[in-house]
């Protein structure tokens, strides 16, 4: 690859192999080579087990392949990675901080001044919605509303790169075609590179521009998805091209 594309991907995982010391002869990715553009939304899906975690993991530093190359903005991994935002299934908000104190906390860790913290934790509660909501303790917000408390966190960074663990599986229906909608406006806003991880297939097509299938440590599928920007997630489930991309992945799901 020259040196030019690879400076346009925000990801680039070359021959990449993954085995864990309890069972090192099996290999949790398998020769895996992956590309992802600036800006890119990519979902990764796959069966229970098949390494989706595994490749967040990798990008955010807290494992290591066992073979192969992962490069960052063009950078070694370890120098490129400086702005990654990681957000997982549960909000894993911290109980005893309120919502502000949360949002900062990112914020602390990197030694901004208290200020410029409480400064950009308040602009991006208000961005979620939840501008009144500063004060709040977690266990004092709805489960949608913690959620959206830990996106905030997430986004406070100005992360170039979001790594994204079913992030909404755990909300009811209604809260999540909400919050999905105002994740898609925010992504749309900033250019964020995002990776998501999730178990639903219609949601993985809903909201990426390409989803990859992972299937016994291989990628089994990758390719673009046919909708345009700006989307809904709710008119893309409508929409009759939907029915054929989420038939070809759901057969080869199995
Ligand atoms: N730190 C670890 N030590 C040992 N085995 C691990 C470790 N992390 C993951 N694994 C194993 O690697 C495999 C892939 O795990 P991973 O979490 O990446 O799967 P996943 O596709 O994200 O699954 P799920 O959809 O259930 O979250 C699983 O068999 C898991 O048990």
């Amino acid at each position: 690859m020259s040196p030019d594309t690879e400076k346009a991907c925000s990801v680039v995982l070359e021959d990449v192999s993954v085995s864990f010391s309890g069972n090192p002869g099996t290999k949790v990715l398998d020769n895996i080579s992956l590309q992802i553009r600036e800006g890119e939304f990519v979902a990764l899906v796959g069966k229970s087990g098949c390494g989706k975690t595994t490749i967040l993991n990798l990008l955010a530093g807290l494992i290591e392949p066992k073979q192969g190359n992962i490069r960052i903005h063009g950078k070694e991994a370890a120098e490129g990675r400086e702005h990654i935002g990681y957000m997982f299934a549960r909000d894993c908000l911290f109980p005893w901080r309120r919502a502000q104190k949360n949002v900062e906390m990112p914020l602390e860790a990197k030694g901004v001044p208290a200020e410029e913290r409480r400064a950009r934790a308040r602009r991006e509660l208000k961005r979620v919605g939840l501008g009144n909501f500063a004060d709040y303790y977690p266990k004092s917000l709805s489960h949608g509303m913690r959620q959206r408390v830990a996106i905030a966190r997430t986004w406070v960074l100005d992360p170039d790169i979001l790594l994204m663990d079913e992030p909404f599986a755990a909300l009811d229906a209604q809260t999540r075609l909400t919050l999905e909608r105002d994740f898609l406006k925010q992504w749309a806003e900033r250019a964020s590179t995002v990776i998501f991880v999730t178990h639903d297939l219609p949601e993985a097509i809903a909201l990426a521009d390409r989803v990859i299938v992972l299937g016994k440590g291989k990628i089994i599928y990758d390719d673009k998805m046919p909708f345009g920007w700006p989307r809904d997630p709710e008119t893309v489930l409508a929409d009759p091209r939907f029915g054929k991309v989420f038939a070809e992945i759901r057969d080869l799901l199995g």
